[in-house]
């Protein structure tokens, strides 16, 4: 396995378990200190005469080149002054090689050059190709194409990217030529995805030996484009552990037996709906029969007594006051639109429900009351089972913390909350991160901002815990991370049919049907 394109996956990908990093698993992630190792024990393996790591990032990142944008003739390269650069200039030598006109900004200098990028950089002269310093104009008539390796994994991320090279970033993004990234969109922190004050657009990375968790959740998805990842041809002999894996799909069902009935996939209450805010609880219990369960109750929390009793759309829905049901038996999703009023019937949920879903409302109403934490903590003991959707504001709200800390750390945020209370978290924004106190993190690849409108989170609320009923058996952490894929893929073949504005909630569970 050499070169393939990690995002958008290919389908119907495999499920691993296998906890530690090998590089013939492409969606296993790892953070900058094991990539640092994986290099080290990469290099050792290089034999003497055969081509170094660079070499061969450069050459796959010109095969790369040629083959999405065959036709640039005219390319910017910009080479940073580390071994990310020294990359960029053996693909430069190649493309002048291949009769591209290339020209080539180089930041770096004869004295600070490591022995890779000192062989690059002389292979490069060799062969006629000028390395350009910033100051000198370029001379392409018209640019085609920018190869960005001005910044990789040695980013320092506490730090803001230096004004020299944020100006050649803003340059980068005002031009219209596509931009392919060396390894990370420079700019980009490889273990979180946050940005370094500023970073550069690519509409195609290209990520050596393994992939990084930072091109795919946060801001990595906006700003990586198309993402390839190269293990440049390497065996490694020890495994090192992951920091999370991407999930690509959904795992296969048997269609529904011939001799089941509604019985046999459980019941949903949808505990939610204060004045003024039904809307977001019957959009979850909509969802959540879509999804699978056998029964689905609506338990409004309004007390208006205009409130509805009959969903006219979907008569399947039972409305009945929380009283009326046995909460010990049911899946039950609590918290959208679900307002102040929560907190009364918080605590009788999480004393007694087996299998909870927390959203939105009620994670505010937990985030603000320590007794409903402690009721929160002390369900897992207790073999009750807890999956928590925040976005990361209800996030931050929980952990005390800023809603800026959650999304430069959207991992470490997840496995957190997952740890500290004992549940399942489901941090959503870009790359939501599916994340439990013990198994490794999965990040989802679907989605896109046709998501980011109103009920869309209740949609997913309801799909999750529909699910949830529907299929018991499965490893809940997969079946999540399904339901949360389903929801990104809903959106994407929305925006694939020519939308291009929101998904309006009620219609995104149209399209999680008919997937
Ligand atoms: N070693 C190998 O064989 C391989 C490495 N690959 C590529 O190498 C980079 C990582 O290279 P490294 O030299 O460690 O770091 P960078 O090139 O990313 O950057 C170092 C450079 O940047 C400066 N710097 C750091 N932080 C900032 C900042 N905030 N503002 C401005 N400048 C900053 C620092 O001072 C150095 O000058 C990796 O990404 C790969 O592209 C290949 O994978 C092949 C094998
Ligand atoms: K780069």
């Amino acid at each position: 396995m050499s070169m393939q394109r990690l995002c958008p996956p290919a389908p119907s990908l495999p499920v691993h378990e296998d906890p530690f990093l090998l590089l013939d698993d492409p969606f296993l992630l790892a953070d900058t200190a094991t990539t640092r190792h994986v290099e080290t024990q990469a290099l050792a393996a290089v034999q003497p005469g055969e081509t170094s790591l660079m070499q061969r990032a450069g050459h796959a990142l010109y095969r790369l080149i040629m083959a999405r944008y065959p036709h640039a003739q005219n390319i910017w390269v910009l080479a940073g002054a580390g071994n990310n650069g020294g990359d960029a200039i053996v693909a430069a030598a190649w493309l002048h090689k291949a009769g591209k006109q290339v020209h080539v900004t180089w930041l770096g200098s004869p004295a600070q050059m490591s022995s890779d990028t000192t062989k690059a950089v002389a292979a490069a002269q060799q062969a006629g190709l000028a390395l350009h310093p910033l100051d000198s104009e370029v001379t392409l008539p018209a640019i085609e194409l920018m190869i960005d390796g001005l910044l990789g994994i040695g980013l320092t991320p506490d730090r803001p990217v230096s004004t020299k090279i944020a100006q050649i970033i803003a340059a980068i993004n005002q031009l219209p030529a596509p931009v392919v990234a060396v390894d990370l969109p420079s700019g980009l922190i490889a273990d979180t995805g946050a940005i370094a004050s500023c970073c550069v657009r690519a509409d195609t990375t290209l990520t050596f030996l393994c992939a990084k968790p930072g091109l795919f959740t946060a801001e990595g998805r906006a700003y990586s484009g198309e993402i390839w990842l190269d293990t440049l041809d390497m065996a490694l002999s020890a495994p090192f552990p992951p920091v999370a894996r991407l999930w690509t799909g959904v795992l296969p069902h048997p269609p529904r037996a011939h001799n089941t009935h509604k019985g046999s996939f459980g019941d949903v209450a949808v505990v939610g709906g204060a004045d003024s805010m039904t809307g977001a609880a019957i959009l979850a219990a909509r969802a959540a029969i879509g999804a699978g369960a056998g029964r689905v109750y609506v338990s409004l929390l309004t007390q208006s007594p205009a409130a509805i009793a009959l969903d006219t759309l979907h008569p399947e829905l039972m409305f009945r006051t929380i009283q009326q049901l046995d909460i010990s038996k049911l899946t039950i999703a609590c918290g959208c639109g679900a307002g102040q009023e929560v907190a009364h019937v918080l605590p009788e949920l999480l004393r007694k429900c087996p299998r909870l879903l927390l959203d939105a409302d009620a994670l505010n109403a937990i985030a603000a009351d320590a007794a409903l934490q402690q009721l929160l903590k002390a369900r897992a003991p207790m073999q009750m089972t807890t999956v928590i959707t925040p976005h990361p504001l209800e996030a931050a709200r929980l952990l005390n913390i800023t809603v800026d800390q959650v999304q430069t750390s959207r991992l470490k945020t997840a496995k957190t909350l997952a740890q500290h209370f004992g549940c399942i978290c489901v941090l959503k924004g870009s790359g939501t991160i599916i994340a439990t106190p013990r198994q490794i993190s999965l990040i989802n690849i679907s989605g896109n901002g046709a998501l980011a409108t109103a009920g869309t989170g209740d949609v997913l609320a309801g799909w999750l815990t529909g699910r949830w009923s529907a299929f018991p058996d499965e490893a809940l952490q997969h079946n999540m991370a399904c339901g949360v894929w389903q929801h990104g893929d809903a959106a994407d073949r929305w925006q694939q049919a020519g939308h291009t504005g929101p998904l309006p909630a009620s219609q995104l569970i149209d399209w999680l049907l008919c997937a």
